[in-house]
């Protein structure tokens, strides 16, 4: 199976860096991942709606010209829908099962996604109601889909 993450913005922060980094290697045993990340538009504070707006669809079509027509997409998004870490191993077993090679993730940037990509999703995951910054996320998946590789191959993890 081939894990796309298309995400928007760098990260910064160290600790994050060393924590993406060890579940990219983790994560290297069980599928081919490729994280590609797109350069954010700058977004000061005082911009309005439709300046906003602006912005999403410019990151969002940067975002829909990285994902392949036949890959499958996820969109992480506050409102949509909760799965268990289960839940998730068993959807990318199925999608393996039905022949779909191809997995693409997309993580929005600090507006979040525009409704463009949220219509090429064809499922959208939400990790809760809370928001959490993009660059924790892409930590936050990785863990996620290096735990459900490990419920897939019935192999111990923490509970
Ligand atoms: C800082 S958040 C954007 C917040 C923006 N106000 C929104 O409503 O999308 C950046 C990105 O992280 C992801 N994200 C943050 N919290 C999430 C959550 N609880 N569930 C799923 N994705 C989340 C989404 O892809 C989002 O576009």
């Amino acid at each position: 199976m081939r894990i796309n993450i298309v995400c928007v913005g760098k990260i910064k922060e160290k600790y994050l860096k060393l924590g993406i980094d060890e579940f990219k290697k983790r994560l290297s045993k069980y599928c081919k991942l490729e994280i590609i990340e797109l350069e954010d538009e700058k977004a000061p504070e005082n911009l309005s709606d439709k300046e906003m707006l602006m912005i999403k669809e410019k990151e969002g079509k940067k975002i829909l010209s990285k994902i392949k027509d036949n890959s499958y997409v996820i969109a992480l998004a506050i409102d949509g829908k909760n799965l268990s870490s289960e839940e998730l191993a068993e959807t990318i077993n199925k999608l393996g099962v039905r022949g779909i090679s191809n997995i693409t993730f997309v993580i929005g940037g600090s507006l979040g996604l525009s409704d463009e990509v949220l219509s090429r999703a064809d499922y959208k995951l939400s990790f809760s109601k809370m928001t959490f910054p993009h660059q924790l996320m892409r930590l936050i998946l990785l863990e996620q889909v290096y735990r459900a590789y490990r419920i897939n191959n019935g192999e111990p993890y923490h509970k």
